[in-house]
Protein backbone atom coordinates (compact mmCIF):
# COMPACT_ATOMS: atom_id res chain seq x y z
CA UNK A 1 0.00 0.00 0.00
CA UNK A 2 1.11 3.18 -0.99
CA UNK A 3 0.66 5.93 1.72
CA UNK A 4 2.14 9.51 1.61
CA UNK A 5 2.35 12.42 4.47
CA UNK A 6 1.23 15.92 4.07
CA UNK A 7 3.23 18.12 6.13
CA UNK A 8 6.11 15.53 5.93
CA UNK A 9 9.12 17.79 7.46
CA UNK A 10 6.78 18.32 11.04
CA UNK A 11 7.12 16.59 14.28
CA UNK A 12 4.48 13.56 13.73
CA UNK A 13 5.26 14.11 9.72
CA UNK A 14 8.60 12.74 10.43
CA UNK A 15 7.53 10.11 12.72
CA UNK A 16 4.78 9.17 9.90
CA UNK A 17 7.70 8.67 7.73
CA UNK A 18 9.88 6.52 10.13
CA UNK A 19 6.55 4.14 10.80
CA UNK A 20 5.66 4.00 7.14
CA UNK A 21 9.27 2.81 5.85
CA UNK A 22 9.06 0.60 9.09
CA UNK A 23 6.15 -0.94 8.54
CA UNK A 24 5.91 -4.34 5.92
CA UNK A 25 3.50 -3.92 2.99
CA UNK A 26 3.61 -0.14 2.99
CA UNK A 27 5.88 1.96 0.56
CA UNK A 28 5.87 6.11 1.09
CA UNK A 29 4.14 7.40 -2.02
CA UNK A 30 5.74 10.63 -1.04
CA UNK A 31 5.18 13.69 1.34
CA UNK A 32 4.56 17.33 0.49
CA UNK A 33 5.11 20.64 2.54
CA UNK A 34 4.13 24.19 2.89
CA UNK A 35 4.80 26.28 -0.63
CA UNK A 36 8.45 28.02 0.12
CA UNK A 37 9.25 25.61 3.13
CA UNK A 38 12.47 25.07 3.70
CA UNK A 39 12.04 21.10 3.74
CA UNK A 40 11.19 21.64 -0.44
CA UNK A 41 13.42 19.30 -2.12
CA UNK A 42 15.16 17.29 0.56
CA UNK A 43 14.74 13.90 0.75
CA UNK A 44 11.85 12.87 3.22
CA UNK A 45 14.08 10.08 5.04
CA UNK A 46 16.74 12.36 5.65
CA UNK A 47 14.24 14.95 6.94
CA UNK A 48 12.70 11.96 9.37
CA UNK A 49 16.33 11.31 10.57
CA UNK A 50 16.38 7.64 8.70
CA UNK A 51 18.39 6.59 5.44
CA UNK A 52 17.30 9.13 2.28
CA UNK A 53 14.43 7.32 0.92
CA UNK A 54 14.88 9.01 -2.77
CA UNK A 55 11.76 10.53 -2.33
CA UNK A 56 11.96 14.68 -1.93
CA UNK A 57 9.17 16.82 -0.40
CA UNK A 58 7.10 18.50 -3.26
CA UNK A 59 4.29 21.20 -2.26
CA UNK A 60 2.09 19.87 -4.85
CA UNK A 61 -0.55 17.93 -3.01
CA UNK A 62 -2.61 17.11 -6.01
CA UNK A 63 0.69 15.14 -7.46
CA UNK A 64 0.63 13.00 -3.76
CA UNK A 65 -2.80 12.60 -3.75
CA UNK A 66 -3.01 11.16 -7.18
CA UNK A 67 -0.08 8.45 -6.39
CA UNK A 68 -1.07 7.30 -3.06
CA UNK A 69 -3.52 5.05 -2.06
CA UNK A 70 -3.66 6.87 1.08
CA UNK A 71 -2.81 10.00 2.43
CA UNK A 72 -2.11 10.71 5.99
CA UNK A 73 -2.49 14.31 7.48
CA UNK A 74 -1.04 16.16 10.33
CA UNK A 75 -1.26 19.48 9.46
CA UNK A 76 -2.98 22.42 10.22
CA UNK A 77 -6.74 22.91 9.80
CA UNK A 78 -6.95 25.09 6.94
CA UNK A 79 -4.42 22.95 5.03
CA UNK A 80 -6.10 19.86 6.47
CA UNK A 81 -9.19 21.45 4.60
CA UNK A 82 -7.53 21.74 1.06
CA UNK A 83 -6.40 18.18 1.44
CA UNK A 84 -10.02 16.76 2.06
CA UNK A 85 -10.69 18.51 -0.84
CA UNK A 86 -7.99 16.82 -2.80
CA UNK A 87 -8.68 13.09 -1.51
CA UNK A 88 -12.64 13.39 -2.49
CA UNK A 89 -11.45 14.74 -5.96
CA UNK A 90 -8.87 11.45 -6.13
CA UNK A 91 -11.27 9.17 -4.12
CA UNK A 92 -7.89 8.44 -2.08
CA UNK A 93 -8.28 7.64 1.63
CA UNK A 94 -7.29 10.38 3.76
CA UNK A 95 -6.16 10.39 7.34
CA UNK A 96 -6.82 13.33 9.79
CA UNK A 97 -4.96 13.63 12.81
CA UNK A 98 -5.12 17.35 12.87
CA UNK A 99 -6.84 19.12 15.51
CA UNK A 100 -8.10 22.92 16.11
CA UNK A 101 -10.54 22.28 13.38
CA UNK A 102 -13.64 24.51 13.87
CA UNK A 103 -17.42 24.16 13.00
CA UNK A 104 -17.44 24.83 9.50
CA UNK A 105 -13.88 23.41 8.49
CA UNK A 106 -15.79 20.01 10.10
CA UNK A 107 -18.44 20.36 7.76
CA UNK A 108 -16.18 20.56 4.51
CA UNK A 109 -14.55 17.56 5.46
CA UNK A 110 -17.64 15.78 6.42
CA UNK A 111 -18.58 17.03 2.84
CA UNK A 112 -15.12 15.21 1.58
CA UNK A 113 -15.94 12.04 3.20
CA UNK A 114 -19.30 11.87 0.97
CA UNK A 115 -16.72 10.32 -2.08
CA UNK A 116 -14.16 8.74 -0.55
CA UNK A 117 -13.30 7.05 3.36
CA UNK A 118 -12.00 9.32 5.33
CA UNK A 119 -10.66 8.53 9.35
CA UNK A 120 -10.39 11.44 12.21
CA UNK A 121 -9.67 11.14 15.59
CA UNK A 122 -7.98 13.88 17.91
CA UNK A 123 -5.78 11.08 19.20
CA UNK A 124 -4.70 7.82 17.24
CA UNK A 125 -3.30 6.02 20.13
CA UNK A 126 -4.96 2.96 21.61
CA UNK A 127 -5.23 4.04 25.08
CA UNK A 128 -6.55 7.62 25.00
CA UNK A 129 -9.02 5.50 22.80
CA UNK A 130 -9.56 3.08 25.26
CA UNK A 131 -9.56 5.89 27.68
CA UNK A 132 -12.86 7.87 25.98
CA UNK A 133 -14.77 4.60 26.13
CA UNK A 134 -14.01 4.54 29.77
CA UNK A 135 -15.12 8.28 30.67
CA UNK A 136 -18.04 7.60 28.83
CA UNK A 137 -18.87 5.03 31.04
CA UNK A 138 -18.13 6.71 34.30
CA UNK A 139 -19.86 10.24 32.74
CA UNK A 140 -23.36 7.61 32.59
CA UNK A 141 -22.76 6.34 35.95
CA UNK A 142 -21.85 9.44 37.92
CA UNK A 143 -24.10 12.30 36.21
CA UNK A 144 -24.13 15.27 37.17
CA UNK A 145 -23.77 14.62 41.24
CA UNK A 146 -19.96 14.76 40.63
CA UNK A 147 -17.98 17.97 38.51
CA UNK A 148 -15.93 17.45 35.71
CA UNK A 149 -12.78 18.86 34.73
CA UNK A 150 -10.49 17.91 31.93
CA UNK A 151 -6.50 19.11 32.65
CA UNK A 152 -4.05 18.90 29.53
CA UNK A 153 -0.69 20.03 29.10
CA UNK A 154 1.54 19.68 25.86
CA UNK A 155 4.83 20.96 24.81
CA UNK A 156 5.57 24.57 23.91
CA UNK A 157 4.79 24.68 20.09
CA UNK A 158 1.50 23.60 20.33
CA UNK A 159 -1.19 26.29 18.66
CA UNK A 160 -4.47 24.86 19.50
CA UNK A 161 -6.02 24.56 23.02
CA UNK A 162 -8.33 23.22 24.75
CA UNK A 163 -6.20 20.00 22.46
CA UNK A 164 -8.54 17.99 20.76
CA UNK A 165 -8.19 15.20 23.04
CA UNK A 166 -9.92 17.11 25.68
CA UNK A 167 -12.33 18.12 23.62
CA UNK A 168 -13.43 14.22 22.68
CA UNK A 169 -12.92 13.64 26.39
CA UNK A 170 -15.19 16.13 27.19
CA UNK A 171 -17.64 15.19 24.58
CA UNK A 172 -17.16 11.64 25.66
CA UNK A 173 -18.54 12.79 29.36
CA UNK A 174 -21.41 14.34 27.61
CA UNK A 175 -22.60 11.59 25.97
CA UNK A 176 -22.50 9.70 29.25
CA UNK A 177 -25.01 12.05 31.05
CA UNK A 178 -26.69 13.04 27.54
CA UNK A 179 -26.06 16.02 26.81
CA UNK A 180 -24.18 18.19 24.18
CA UNK A 181 -20.58 19.78 25.36
CA UNK A 182 -21.17 23.28 23.75
CA UNK A 183 -24.33 23.61 26.03
CA UNK A 184 -22.45 22.59 29.26
CA UNK A 185 -18.58 23.41 28.46
CA UNK A 186 -16.82 26.05 30.36
CA UNK A 187 -13.08 26.53 28.58
CA UNK A 188 -11.70 29.36 30.34
CA UNK A 189 -12.14 30.50 34.34
CA UNK A 190 -10.81 34.07 34.99
CA UNK A 191 -11.69 36.87 37.26
CA UNK A 192 -15.07 36.38 39.36
CA UNK A 193 -17.16 33.64 37.27
CA UNK A 194 -19.16 32.56 40.60
CA UNK A 195 -19.69 29.37 42.70
CA UNK A 196 -19.66 26.13 39.54
CA UNK A 197 -22.55 25.48 37.80
CA UNK A 198 -23.71 22.10 38.34
CA UNK A 199 -23.67 19.92 35.08
CA UNK A 200 -20.16 22.12 33.71
CA UNK A 201 -17.47 20.36 32.56
CA UNK A 202 -14.34 22.51 32.71
CA UNK A 203 -10.77 22.34 30.94
CA UNK A 204 -7.41 23.64 32.13
CA UNK A 205 -5.14 24.29 29.63
CA UNK A 206 -1.21 23.78 30.49
CA UNK A 207 1.71 24.47 27.71
CA UNK A 208 5.51 23.49 28.39
CA UNK A 209 8.49 22.44 27.47
CA UNK A 210 8.45 19.11 25.95
CA UNK A 211 5.53 17.52 27.35
CA UNK A 212 3.94 15.07 24.55
CA UNK A 213 0.53 14.97 26.08
CA UNK A 214 -0.73 14.34 29.38
CA UNK A 215 -4.47 14.13 29.83
CA UNK A 216 -6.59 13.51 33.22
CA UNK A 217 -10.21 13.72 33.72
CA UNK A 218 -11.37 14.31 37.14
CA UNK A 219 -14.78 13.49 38.35
CA UNK A 220 -14.86 15.02 41.59
CA UNK A 221 -17.51 14.67 44.09
CA UNK A 222 -18.67 15.10 47.73
CA UNK A 223 -15.65 12.94 49.91
CA UNK A 224 -14.38 11.60 46.83
CA UNK A 225 -12.75 12.00 43.72
CA UNK A 226 -11.81 9.57 40.89
CA UNK A 227 -8.86 11.44 38.48
CA UNK A 228 -8.38 9.00 35.22
CA UNK A 229 -5.02 9.62 33.31
CA UNK A 230 -2.94 9.16 30.15
CA UNK A 231 0.11 10.32 29.56
CA UNK A 232 2.15 9.66 26.18
CA UNK A 233 5.74 8.84 26.39
CA UNK A 234 6.39 9.37 22.67
CA UNK A 235 4.66 10.36 19.46
CA UNK A 236 5.48 6.57 17.68
CA UNK A 237 1.89 5.55 19.32
CA UNK A 238 -0.08 8.27 17.57
CA UNK A 239 2.03 7.13 13.82
CA UNK A 240 1.04 3.80 14.39
CA UNK A 241 -2.05 4.49 15.08
CA UNK A 242 -2.49 6.46 12.41
CA UNK A 243 -0.90 4.14 10.10
CA UNK A 244 -2.95 1.43 11.33
CA UNK A 245 -6.04 3.84 10.07
CA UNK A 246 -4.99 3.88 6.66
CA UNK A 247 -4.69 0.30 6.03
CA UNK A 248 -7.92 -0.42 7.32
CA UNK A 249 -9.58 2.67 5.38
CA UNK A 250 -8.05 1.06 1.99
CA UNK A 251 -11.11 -1.34 1.59
CA UNK A 252 -14.32 0.82 2.86
CA UNK A 253 -16.97 2.65 1.59
CA UNK A 254 -16.82 6.48 1.50
CA UNK A 255 -17.87 7.59 5.05
CA UNK A 256 -16.10 9.35 7.75
CA UNK A 257 -14.68 7.29 10.33
CA UNK A 258 -13.20 7.53 13.64
CA UNK A 259 -10.52 5.56 15.71
CA UNK A 260 -12.91 3.93 17.55
CA UNK A 261 -14.31 2.11 13.88
CA UNK A 262 -10.86 1.15 13.17
CA UNK A 263 -9.95 -0.32 16.66
CA UNK A 264 -13.65 -2.30 16.43
CA UNK A 265 -14.66 -0.84 19.88
N1 LIG B 1 -4.54 12.91 16.26
C1 LIG B 1 -3.40 12.66 16.91
O1 LIG B 1 -3.16 11.53 17.40
C2 LIG B 1 -2.39 13.76 17.04
C3 LIG B 1 -2.66 14.98 16.50
N2 LIG B 1 -1.71 15.96 16.47
C4 LIG B 1 -2.08 17.18 15.75
O2 LIG B 1 -1.38 17.18 14.49
C5 LIG B 1 -1.14 18.51 14.08
C6 LIG B 1 0.34 18.69 13.75
O3 LIG B 1 1.10 18.55 14.93
P1 LIG B 1 2.70 18.63 14.88
O4 LIG B 1 3.24 17.58 13.98
O5 LIG B 1 3.14 18.66 16.30
O6 LIG B 1 2.90 20.08 14.23
P2 LIG B 1 4.08 20.61 13.31
O7 LIG B 1 3.90 22.09 13.22
O8 LIG B 1 5.39 20.08 13.80
O9 LIG B 1 3.82 19.93 11.90
C7 LIG B 1 2.87 20.38 10.95
C8 LIG B 1 3.58 20.36 9.61
O10 LIG B 1 2.63 20.60 8.56
C9 LIG B 1 3.21 21.58 7.71
N3 LIG B 1 2.19 22.24 6.92
C10 LIG B 1 1.41 23.30 7.25
N4 LIG B 1 0.62 23.64 6.21
C11 LIG B 1 0.92 22.78 5.21
C12 LIG B 1 0.46 22.62 3.88
N5 LIG B 1 -0.47 23.42 3.36
N6 LIG B 1 0.98 21.63 3.12
C13 LIG B 1 1.92 20.80 3.61
N7 LIG B 1 2.43 20.93 4.86
C14 LIG B 1 1.91 21.89 5.65
C15 LIG B 1 3.95 22.50 8.65
O11 LIG B 1 4.82 23.35 7.95
P3 LIG B 1 5.15 24.82 8.60
O12 LIG B 1 5.97 24.53 9.80
O13 LIG B 1 5.91 25.50 7.48
O14 LIG B 1 3.85 25.45 8.91
C16 LIG B 1 4.65 21.46 9.52
O15 LIG B 1 5.81 20.95 8.91
C17 LIG B 1 -1.66 19.39 15.21
O16 LIG B 1 -2.97 19.83 14.90
C18 LIG B 1 -1.67 18.45 16.42
O17 LIG B 1 -2.58 18.84 17.40
C19 LIG B 1 -0.47 15.77 16.98
C20 LIG B 1 -0.14 14.57 17.57
C21 LIG B 1 -1.10 13.47 17.66
O1 LIG C 1 -0.27 18.79 19.38
C1 LIG C 1 0.04 17.70 19.91
O2 LIG C 1 1.23 17.42 20.16
C2 LIG C 1 -1.02 16.74 20.19
N1 LIG C 1 -2.21 17.01 19.79
C3 LIG C 1 -3.37 16.19 19.87
C4 LIG C 1 -4.48 16.92 20.60
O3 LIG C 1 -4.66 18.12 20.37
O4 LIG C 1 -5.18 16.29 21.37
C5 LIG C 1 -3.08 14.81 20.37
C6 LIG C 1 -1.92 14.68 21.33
O5 LIG C 1 -2.35 15.03 22.60
C7 LIG C 1 -0.70 15.46 20.89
Amino acid sequence: MKIGVVGCAGRMGQMLVREIAATPGCTLAGGTERVGGPALGKDIGTLAGIDPLGVTAIDDAATLFAEADAVIDFTSPDATVRHAALAAQSQTVLVIGTTGIGPSQQEAIAQAATHTPIVQSPNMSLGVNLLLALVEQVGRALGDDFDVDILEMHHRHKVDAPSGTALGLGRAVAAGRGVNLEDVWQKVRDGHPGARPRGEIGFATLRGGDVIGDHTVVFAGDGERIELTHKASGRQIYAKGAVRAARWANDKKPGLYSMKNVLGM
